[in-house]
Order: C-alpha cells, then sequence, then structure tokens
C-alpha cells in the first residue's frame, strides 16, 4: 500500500483532471439509473392512469428522462475525454519522473539490469499504471459515491429496502474484489516479471542470433521463449477466467438483489407503503445500479498487477547512483592538468580491487600513457576519471580541483572520450557528430570530418552526411565508425581526451590513417592513452604500466620493461586474432 501512496504522491499535477473525470463517470452513472427508474416508473404510472382512466402530468418524467439520456451520452463522451487525457498526460510525466531517475544511475548502477529489462520497465510497467488510474482509482471512487447515494435513495423508501440493497452492493463490491485480489495478486506479480524476462530473451535472441547459429543453440533459445510464452499465456488465461466468473457473479448478485426487493417490497405494495409504480422504478432502479460495483473485481485484479509494476520503478527510483552530485557549482577550472593521487578502488562483490594506490600527474597539453595487460585496471581509471564511478581512496584532481567538487555534468564537458567501442545510433551521420556539439554549423562537421579522414568517405555516399549508419552503426565499418568518434570529439573541443584503444582491432593502413587523424586531435590536449601496444607509445611523454591494478613502473616509455613489452605485443596480437600466437604458447 506505500506504493499507492507514492503512486498518489506522483498523480499530484493531475488531480484535477481526475477530479472532474471521476464527477463525470459518477455523473454518467447516475444519470444511467435515473434514466432506468424514471422509465420504469412513467410507464408504469401511465398504464395505471390508462386502465384508471385518469389524467396524469407526463411532461415532468418525460422532461427527465430526456434529461437524463442527454446527460448520460454528454457525460460518457466527457468522461472518456477526460480520463483519457488525464491519462496521457500522466503516462508522459511517468516517464520523464523514470528516465530522469534511471540517468545518474548509468552506467555504475545500471550493470545489473539487462537492457530488455529496462525497457520493460520504461513500457509495460508504466503503462499497466495507467490501468490504475482508469481502471482502479475511478470505478473505486465513482462506486464509493453512487452506492451512497443508492442506498440513501432506498432507505427513503424503506430502510429494509436499503439494507437488503447494502447487503448486495458489499457482496458485489467488496467481497468479490477481495476474492478476485487475492487470486490475482501471484499471477499478477508474475506476469510483470516474465513479460520482462520474456522481452529480455526475445532481444538476446536477435542480438546474439549469430552466435546462436554458429553454435547450434538457436532451438534451446526458442525453447525458452516459449516455455516463458507459456506461463505468460497460463496467468493471463487465469485472470482472464477470474474476471469472467467475477462478472457472471456480479450478474448473479444483481438478480438476487431483485428478487429480495421484490420479497421485501410486494408485502409493501399491497399494505399500500409503496404505489404500484414505484415498485417496477425500484426494480429496474436495482438491476441498473449494479453497473456501479461490476468493475470492481476486476480493478482488485488489476491493482496486483498496477502494484507489482510500481514496485519494479520503485525499485530503480530508490537506488542511491554511484557517485552524488556536490551540492555547491562546479568549479572553473583555468587549466587542466590531471593528477591521480594514491587512488584505490574495489568494484562492488569483487574479490581483490580493480586499482590501488595510483599515481600519476599529466601536466596540461601533454600525453600520458597506460599500459597493461587485461584486467589491469586500466579502463577503471577512465571510469574513476569521468566520475562514473567514485574512488574508495584518494583524489583525481583537475587543473587542481578534486573532481568531487564537480557535478558529473559539469566535469564531462570538459572531456571527450575515443574508445574502441563508439557507439553509434541508428540515425544519420549528421546526427551522430551533432551528440557532441547539437550547434555546429556544417561547415564546422566537414572541418571536423576533415581532420579525421573520413569527410571524403562520406561525400562520396549518395545521401552524404544524412546517410543513416544502421543500428549501432552496422552499415559503417570498424575503421569509419572510430573516425566518426574522432570528428566527434574535434567537434565538443574538450581540453581533456581520453583514448581508450582507439586503433584496436584495425588493420595497419586504417590504424596509420586514424593514427595521422588522432595526431591533429591530440595537439593541444591533455591526453590520456590506454594501450595494449607498446608500439604506438612513441608520441606520448609518459607511460604507467598496470599489473593487477597495481604501478609496476611509470616515467618515460623506456620504462616499460622489456618482458613487459614482449608480454603486451603478444596480448595484442592474440586479441587481433583470437588466436594463440606461438611466442604465447612458449611462454606459457
Ligand atoms: N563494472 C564492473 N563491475 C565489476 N568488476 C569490474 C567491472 N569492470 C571491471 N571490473 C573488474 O575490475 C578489474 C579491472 O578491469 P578493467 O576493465 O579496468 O581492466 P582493463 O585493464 O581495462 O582491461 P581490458 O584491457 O581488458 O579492457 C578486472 O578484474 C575486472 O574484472
Amino acid at each position: 500500500m506505500n506504493e499507492l501512496l507514492r503512486l498518489w504522491r506522483l498523480f499530484r499535477p493531475y488531480r484535477s483532471w481526475m477530479i472532474f473525470g471521476t464527477l463525470a463517470a459518477s455523473l454518467t452513472l447516475i444519470a444511467n439509473v435515473t434514466l432506468m427508474a424514471a422509465a420504469g416508473w412513467f410507464l408504469t404510472a401511465m398504464a395505471a392512469a390508462g386502465i384508471a382512466g385518469v389524467a396524469m402530468n407526463y411532461f415532468t418524467p418525460a422532461a427527465m428522462i430526456r434529461g437524463s439520456a442527454m446527460i448520460r451520452t454528454a457525460g460518457r463522451y466527457g468522461e472518456r475525454l477526460i480520463n483519457h487525457e488525464a491519462t496521457f498526460r500522466l503516462i508522459a510525466s511517468l516517464r520523464v519522473w523514470f528516465y530522469q531517475h534511471l540517468e545518474p544511475l548509468a552506467p555504475a548502477r545500471l550493470q545489473q539490469y539487462h537492457s530488455g529489462d529496462l525497457l520493460s520497465r520504461i513500457r509495460s510497467d508504466i503503462d499497466a499504471l495507467d490501468n490504475l488510474y482508469v481502471r482502479v482509482l475511478v470505478p473505486v471512487v465513482v462506486a464509493l459515491i453512487s452506492v451512497t447515494l443508492f442506498t440513501l435513495f432506498l432507505y427513503l423508501h424503506a430502510p429494509l429496502l436499503a439494507a437488503s440493497g447494502l447487503f448486495f452492493f458489499l457482496l458485489a463490491g467488496v467481497a468479490l474484489p477481495i476474492w478476485s485480489r487475492s487470486r490475482g495478486q501471484a499471477p499478477g506479480q508474475r506476469i510483470a516479471d516474465d513479460e520482462s524476462t520474456l522481452r529480455t530473451s526475445v532481444i538476446d535472441g536477435v542480438q546474439g542470433m549469430a552466435e546462436l547459429t554458429v553454435y547450434g543453440a538457436t532451438e534451446r533459445q526458442a525453447q525458452r521463449i516459449d516455455e516463458l510464452s507459456h506461463r505468460l499465456i497460463a496467468d493471463q488465461a487465469r485472470l482472464a477466467s477470474d474476471h469472467g466468473l467475477t462478472q457472471a457473479a456480479v450478474g448473479i448478485c444483481t438478480s438476487l438483489s431483485l428478487w429480495a426487493l421484490l420479497w421485501l417490497a410486494i408485502p409493501m405494495v399491497r399494505s399500500g407503503q409503496l404505489g404500484g409504480p414505484e415498485l417496477a422504478m425500484l426494480a429496474l432502479f436495482t438491476l441498473a445500479s449494479f453497473e456501479a460495483v461490476a468493475p470492481l473485481p476486476q480493478a482488485f485484479q488489476l491493482l496486483g498487477r498496477s502494484l507489482a509494476a510500481a514496485r519494479r520503478l520503485f525499485d530503480i527510483v530508490d537506488t542511491q547512483p554511484a557517485v552524488s552530485d556536490p551540492a555547491g557549482p562546479s568549479p572553473r577550472p583555468e587549466r587542466f592538468d590531471i593528477a591521480f593521487e594514491r587512488i584505490g578502488f574495489s568494484y562492488p562483490d569483487a574479490g581483490r580491487p580493480a586499482v590501488s594506490d595510483i599515481q600519476l600527474r599529466i601536466p596540461q597539453g601533454s600525453r600520458a600513457a597506460i599500459v597493461g595487460a587485461t584486467g589491469s585496471g586500466k579502463s577503471t581509471l577512465f571510469n574513476l576519471l569521468l566520475r562514473f564511478w567514485a574512488p574508495d581512496s584518494g583524489t583525481i584532481r583537475i587543473g587542481g580541483h578534486d573532481i568531487a567538487d564537480f557535478s558529473g555534468d559539469d566535469l564531462r564537458r570538459h572531456i571527450a572520450v575515443v574508445s574502441q567501442h563508439t557507439y553509434l545510433f541508428d540515425s544519420t551521420i549528421r546526427e551522430n557528430l551533432l551528440i557532441a556539439n547539437p550547434q555546429a554549423p556544417q561547415a564546422a562537421i566537414e572541418q571536423a570530418c576533415r581532420v579525421a579522414q573520413i569527410h571524403d568517405f562520406i561525400a562520396e555516399l549518395p545521401e552524404g552526411y544524412d546517410t543513416w549508419v544502421g543500428e549501432t552503426g552496422v552499415r559503417l565499418s570498424g575503421g569509419q565508425g572510430r573516425r566518426i568518434a574522432v570528428a566527434r570529439a574535434l567537434l565538443k573541443d574538450a581540453p581533456i581526451l581520453l583514448l581508450d584503444e582507439p586503433t584496436e582491432g584495425l588493420d595497419a593502413a586504417t590504424e596509420r590513417d586514424l593514427m595521422r587523424a588522432l595526431d591533429r586531435l591530440m595537439t593541444g590536449r591533455t591526453v590520456l592513452l590506454i594501450t595494449h601496444r607498446p608500439a604506438g607509445l612513441d608520441w606520448v611523454d609518459q607511460v604507467l604500466v598496470l599489473d593487477q591494478g597495481r604501478e609496476l613502473a611509470r616515467g618515460d616509455v623506456s620504462v616499460v620493461p622489456k618482458a613487459m613489452a614482449a608480454e603486451l605485443l603478444v596480448t595484442a596480437a592474440e586479441r587481433a586474432t583470437g588466436l594463440q600466437t606461438p611466442a604465447a604458447s612458449h611462454s606459457s
């Protein structure tokens, strides 16, 4: 129920919409019941007057019937309009609210979630919350208002009739929903979880199709998806069948209520306590009034699914970011030298520290390289410098300022990154470049691409800069993607440049071209390069050699020990070819 209160607080900006929507729905229902009751009274009274041969005023009841019919039609239209508008606004704002909470968690805290699971939370779980408003809150409030009025109406005719009506209202509107909720809770929770797992499995299956095919595992993946689908369908079928049962039970309650009313009211007619037309009116009133409680069993069934969805959303929203922004404004550094001072850091639940006691000073405008075997902690130092994680000990400074004093966004404004895993969005080349600087004019884009040695290639494409690169840039080669990343970094024009294996996996000629482009990019910036290859180190001023998170050596290139250089060359060759080289097999 805690979730319900938190959601109610989130719904605050839309409360006036909700109040109007609920009033419109109540008015529609009351108009419908009035229409039925007045029609019952009118027809019977007219028949009785006809038989008795007396005149009666039919203008007032006829006007009441017409008025009710008009209110019912207009009310239904207004209710749909208001409630849909409120729902769409609510869903849109919930998506923004969720995304705003998601963003500070990237990348550190989101690594435990699969992208399919996150997608499921953003889409289906938020959509499930629209049920909470339209199918749960509105019917419950409408039922409360109308059942109170209906019972009062019956009471004015006879307290006994009110007691009988209330009993059946409570049976259909409270007992059945409680039963429905207890049956719907477990499948509701499972549906929320299974929808997410199914989405994750389908995304995995599509993205890893090549691997699954090569290793003959497509059948197993299909079987897994099949099992999940069946479980999901079984739970949905159970909810649907419960819904059918409760609707039938509401119908039975309506009939029983009518029989009870007739059983109690006929003697009252005989004794003259009630008129004949009143009996007809009360009978039709009873039949129509159960429309107020009919949606409640489903509302309570959906409540389980909506609360499960809310829990999954709050689960992420309540996660503390790995790094919090400082309360005050970020410093404005006047120079851009970098200093790592005795940095130590362990990933959560990791066995050994990823880096320990690391020291490195990179004067402004100079170039440093971090070298080390796989898993030695090179990328971790980048992650710490970018404030994706905070060090457990030590301080990182830029221009003398502790980076903990910067907000993440302000800090990253000073840093451009070119990595081996350049993410290209499924958009045009131009859009992919403008990410770095949305205001950049076409001339600046072309100039950056010329420096990155990719302009001629783009210009030859039939659609030039408007060429669509495909999902994750599949229509470009690795080298072309890397050059787009260099052009992006040039457009960002940041004083600090981080290069993470920018030439990894490229052939010698492409690597040479890219190195020329990178050399232009590095000029005048403070550069930190991660590499496995000692061969590319001739253009850096200093090197830090890491081994299992600790400093092995530091100084100019000559400090890279010969043995280490050989080891690195072997590792690089292995990574490039995916095979063990003769040198590696000798050494092992
Ligand atoms: N997000 C993470 N969560 C938990 N442990 C991690 C994470 N990233 C890295 N590690 C661990 O921290 C250690 C250092 O990893 P890091 O990625 O910094 O190495 P690296 O030198 O950059 O390796 P590579 O050259 O293969 O990229 C490794 O033992 C790795 O398993």
